[in-house]
């Protein structure tokens, strides 16, 4: 069935869904990825695609920006479509001085500023986490493409332009990988309605050197994180 924000046929996703925030990220890697790639849903002109990955089936869908968009298509994938695993292919700032741009993280868990996670665990703090499996996989598929991806705990911001001026000091003292805006979330949906989520970034900007990846350079990182997703997300299709 059809949901508010999904017009795909039942069936039309694969049980594995990489998600990036951008819409147009999705059909870059649909198109430049997948094998027969079909487009399945397009609501809002938030792309869906399901083609097939070294003979897998798998799907790509944009997410938006932020945890409440990002919130409704992944609670609409899993219960609605019977998606069970969820990888989501972002951007983050990095923090920390031996995080540079460029690099590519992984988060095991999710620190946020966010209420959703309190408001779905009884006012309780949740611990924000990543599927042991899925990571797992992330970091296999990284350290086979020679790529030195960090794990650890990221930060889910609901505010790109954040007022607290003192955040980042806490951020990097408490070793914070990357700042994001869905990964908290993301788990946390994941958690409530039994599907499987991971994610992995890489580092388009660094905040306190105030460094910044061109449109390029991006596109080129960008892609080793997709492929080093794509040889997870296949072991899962
Ligand atoms: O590049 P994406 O996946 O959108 O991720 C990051 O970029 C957006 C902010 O510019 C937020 O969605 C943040 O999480
Ligand atoms: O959410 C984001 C994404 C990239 N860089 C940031 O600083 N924040």
């Amino acid at each position: 069935m059809p949901t508010p924000h999904i017009a795909a046929p039942q069936g039309a996703f694969a049980p594995t869904v990489l998600m990036p925030g951008d819409p147009l990220r999705a059909r870059y890697i649909a198109e430049t990825f997948l094998d027969h790639a079909e487009q399945i849903t397009a609501v809002r002109n938030m792309y869906g695609y399901t083609g097939t990955y070294r003979g897998k089936r798998l799907s790509v869908m944009g997410h938006g920006m932020g945890i409440p968009s990002c919130s409704i298509y992944a609670k609409e994938l899993i219960t609605e479509y019977g998606v069970q695993n969820l990888i989501r292919v972002g951007s983050c700032g990095a923090v920390l001085d031996d995080v540079h741009v460029r690099d590519v993280v992984i988060g095991l868990s999710a620190s946020t500023d966010s209420q959703v996670n309190r408001s779905r665990f009884r006012g309780y703090d949740f611990a924000a986490t990543a599927d042991f499996g899925l990571t797992q996989a992330l970091a296999a598929a990284a350290q086979a493409h020679n790529t030195a991806a960090k794990v650890g705990n990221l930060f889910s911001t609901d505010l790109f332009y954040h007022p607290d001026a003192g955040l980042t000091d806490t951020l990097r003292r408490y070793g914070i990988l990357g700042v994001e805006m869905e990964a908290a979330g993301l788990f946390g949906v994941a958690a409530e309605f039994g599907a499987k989520a991971a994610c992995i970034c890489t580092v388009s900007d660094h905040i306190v050197r105030e460094e910044y990846t061109s449109a390029e350079e991006r596109q080129r990182t960008f892609n080793d994180m997709i492929r080093i997703a794509l040889e997870a997300a296949a072991q899962f299709a």
